[in-house]
């Protein structure tokens, strides 16, 4: 006694994604730097208030940022690689956006002029990155031997002072320097960034008694890195990190960690010298006991039991008494979510539309602070006080688990019913890749893309009008054949071999699919952040999976009509529909993946029944799914894979079955990417310069693959050479025989003026390459 509440985080898009709006404006030229500012400070003086409202005691701040906190930490830390710096001062918002995006010379008036042109002017964007499991990507801090460190922004010491003039005094949030460090890539071979630390401490120092100065008397150092597996470096760079800031007089350090156990790292991080530690006690809630056992008596423990990572309600009767002999047991105790709210959406009473039942089960960043504020009366004041709280909270968990929506006893019965044959093709792979040459009859090198085409804003004003009834049925659908019609001409004209229908009808390539399955609910507001300005609604599966009807063949149907080339059917594979879905939490994820998979098993011989000869599943998410543990990497990959071969394995030797992965480092997992046994899988591989190519190599990795040739997240036009190059490039890895060309992933985000003359040069680099290898 007595227990605090904390916030680790909150999302800082804004309810109705000001947050998206005021940069994308800023970044068109239509709002200024000080309009962007303005609406910066607004969004985030109305979240502390917000999370003081909910009854939050600890408040963060520095959790808000223009782009990316791992981008905000390296430019705090003087960290701007050389070819940013000309573009303005190392802390201007046009460095730190060079680095988020890259820059472009505008584009040439003349598109004609498709290659060749001058590019020089161009700045590519920093890597970007998943970050740990969350659909949420960082940007990767370049570093290299020489690198110096110096404060270089002082947004965390900023913030806080802020905060403090409207009246809350905040826990200002960092990312930890070693977590940083991890994280961060070195722009020389062999280099290793840990060896760095000596020289980034003092910026660390210095910014820690800056804050001190400023008011802050507890500082949240985030640490995540401690739940993974650690290297005997990475471990004493946290001793060395720690003993060093723990000299900072006056800062007491709330060290957070989450997204899974300490595990072996758990007497690492109580023997370092800080005030406080927290831990995922949702993910990890078995770490609670050994916790207690070794955890100091005057070390504040942050105890988070609200999940930070879903959308479900808590069982606040459960949690109580759990909890209550810990509470009983320690001086003080804090209570937090998990981790961040980052990676959930804000509020749930935005959504008007959803089922009353599943709205009932439901928590979002708002109320789950209400909850915090809930449990902390709870144990403080005793579970009399909320009596009303706890009666409500236990209907609607109770009504949950009894609901007949849950429920659906034809898809438990077909799921009980699969066998080992279900999800093995009829033949191998050799003699399949046979058969698909016969009736395909594909150059070498076939050319293709990985199915979206720009979505532009008329895309999105006709389906948003349609949402709202101001545009029919049948007129929002002749524009969208209008669109497919218009890629199918346009793709063959510039020669692909390959075509897809471009995927206008998709919001997105999860929710579009979620919308039409049932134990699925969608929602209007719901966004959570992906990268920079891009979010997504994830779908929230609540339910038993099943597919009333087929969700795309209409759509192949209609563009395969157009042309004689051969179209690929398009669909999102089980594991990346679960894992950027927002899952279920009362069976294990391995049964809901095979329910999703049987739905898509339907689709995908729905589509070859059409007469679709080629089948593209997007297995995305299959990589940022893996444990953050290597220990749980194997029965992991077990079902995830087993989920994607039911998914596609319904098909006859002829229909060929692609599958596409980006943000893959895929050297460590290849035997599992073999063991999906797709005919052609399509990987990112640009922005490494095909270097990943090499695991496929070393594995002999029997299928077609296309090595992404180029980078789609960024606006600069790829030449032809560059391209032909990379193509040169790949067939010095893996034959020549086997390859595909592609950019590295779809084009959704981008515009048709740097589509087009991307894959004209892509096209033309694959002609290119054909003349030399064949
Ligand atoms: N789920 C998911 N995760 C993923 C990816 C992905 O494609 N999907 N790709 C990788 C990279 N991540 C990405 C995440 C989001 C987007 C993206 O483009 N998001 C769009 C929203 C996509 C969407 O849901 N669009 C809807 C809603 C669009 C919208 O904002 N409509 C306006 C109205 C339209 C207008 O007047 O402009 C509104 O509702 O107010 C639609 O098209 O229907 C955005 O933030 O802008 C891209 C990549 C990894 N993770
Ligand atoms: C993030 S993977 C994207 C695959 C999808 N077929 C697309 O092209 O958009
Ligand atoms: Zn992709």
């Amino acid at each position: 006694m007595p227990v605090t509440t904390a916030s680790l985080g909150f999302p800082r898009i804004g309810a109705h994604r000001e947050l998206k709006f005021a940069t994308e404006a800023f970044w068109a030229g239509k709002l200024d730097e000080a309009g962007l500012l303005e609406k910066a400070r607004a969004l985030r003086a109305a979240n502390w208030k917000r999370q003081k409202d909910a009854g939050i005691e600890v408040i963060p701040s520095n959790d808000f940022s223009l782009y990316d906190q791992v981008l905000d930490t390296s430019v705090m830390v003087g960290a701007v690689p050389q070819h940013y710096r000309h573009l303005g001062a190392a802390d201007s918002l046009e460095v730190y956006f060079a680095m988020a995006r890259g820059t472009r010379s505008e584009p040439a008036a003349d598109h004609g002029c498709a290659h060749g042109h001058d590019s020089g002017a161009d700045v590519r964007a920093l890597e970007m990155t998943k970050w740990f499991d969350t659909n949420y990507h960082y940007m990767v801090p370049e570093v290299g031997p020489d690198q110096a460190f110096a404060l270089g922004t002082r947004k965390p010491v900023d913030h806080f002072v802020e905060a403090l003039a409207l009246g809350h005094h905040t826990r200002p949030v960092i990312l930890g320097p070693v977590t940083w460090l991890l994280l961060a890539k070195s722009t020389v071979d062999g280099f290793d960034p840990l060896t760095l630390l000596p020289r980034l401490l003092p910026v660390y120092i210095e910014l820690l008694q800056r804050l001190v100065a400023a008011g802050a008397d507890w500082v949240q150092v985030d640490e995540p890195a401690l739940v993974l597996d650690l290297g005997d470096e990475a471990r004493e760079a946290y001793r060395v990190a720690y003993r060093a800031l723990a000299g900072v007089a006056d800062a007491k350090l709330m060290l957070a960690t989450y997204f899974g156990a300490l595990g072996d790292n758990l007497g690492l991080a109580l023997d370092l010298p800080v005030a406080g530690l927290h831990v995922d006690l949702v993910r990890a809630p078995e770490q609670l006991a050994q916790l207690l056992d070794k955890a100091p008596a005057d070390l504040l423990l942050s105890l988070g039991v609200i999940d930070g990572r879903n959308v479900w309600k808590a069982d606040l009767a459960g949690l109580l008494g759990r909890y209550e002999p810990v509470v009983r047991g320690r001086a003080a105790v804090q209570i937090a979510p998990s981790c961040s709210l980052l990676h959930t959406p804000i509020d749930l009473a935005l959504e008007s539309e959803l089922d009353p039942q599943v709205v009932e089960w439901l928590s979002f960043a708002v109320q789950k602070l209400g909850e915090l504020h809930v449990l902390a009366l709870g144990f403080n004041h005793g579970p009399r006080v909320i009596a009303d709280e706890l009666a409500a909270n236990e209907i609607a968990i109770a009504r949950r688990r009894a609901s007949s929506l849950t429920n659906n006893a034809a898809v438990r019965a077909r799921v009980g019913a699969i066998t080992e044959k279900d999800s093995r093709r009829g033949e191998g792979l050799a003699q399949r890749i046979a058969r698909q040459e016969g009736i395909l009859n594909l150059p070498p090198l076939p050319t293709t893309t990985i199915g979206s085409f720009p979505q532009t804003g008329e895309v999105r004003k006709a389906r948003a009008a349609h949402g709202k009834g101001a545009l029919g049925g049948a007129d929002y659908d002749r524009f969208l054949r209008e669109e497919t019609e218009r890629a199918i001409r346009w793709q063959e004209e510039i020669g692909l071999d390959v075509l897809v229908h471009g995927e206008f009808e998709r919001n997105d390539m999860v929710q579009y699919f979620g919308e039409q399955l049932s134990g699925f609910a969608f929602t209007k507001a719901a966004w959570v952040q992906s990268y920079g300005s891009r979010y997504v609604r994830p779908p929230i599966i609540y339910g038993d999976v099943a597919r009333p009807a087929p969700m795309t063949v209409s759509w192949w149907d209609y563009a395969q009509s157009l042309t004689g080339k051969p179209v690929k059917g398009m669909l999102t594979g089980p594991v990346t529909i679960l894992q950027w879905s927002f899952v279920r939490d009362d069976q294990p994820r391995r049964d809901t993946c095979r329910q999703i998979a049987l739905a898509i098993r339907d689709e995908v011989n729905d589509l070859e029944a059409a007469g679709a000869r080629i089948i593209q599943i997007d297995e995305a998410a299959l990589r940022e799914g893996l444990p953050l543990r290597q220990a749980d990497w194997p029965a992991y990959l077990d079902w995830a894979v087993e989920a994607f071969r039911l998914a596609a394995s319904g098909v006859a030797s002829e229909t060929q079955i692609h599958t596409h992965m980006c943000y893959s480092e895929f050297n460590e997992i290849i035997a599992a990417i073999g063991a999906m046994d797709a005919d052609v899988i399509s990987i990112e591989t640009a922005r490494s310069r095909m270097e990943l190519l090499d695991a496929f190599a070393t594995y002999q990795y029997p299928g077609d693959i296309g090595p992404g040739v180029y980078d789609i997240h960024s606006p600069r036009i790829p030449t032809v050479d560059e391209m032909a190059g990379l193509l040169a490039g790949a067939s010095e890895r893996l034959p020549a025989a086997q390859l595909w060309v592609n950019p590295d992933c779809g084009l959704k985000t981008r515009k048709w003026e740097d589509v087009k003359p991307a894959l004209v040069n892509m096209v033309a680099a694959a002609k290119v390459a054909r003349a030399g290898l064949f």
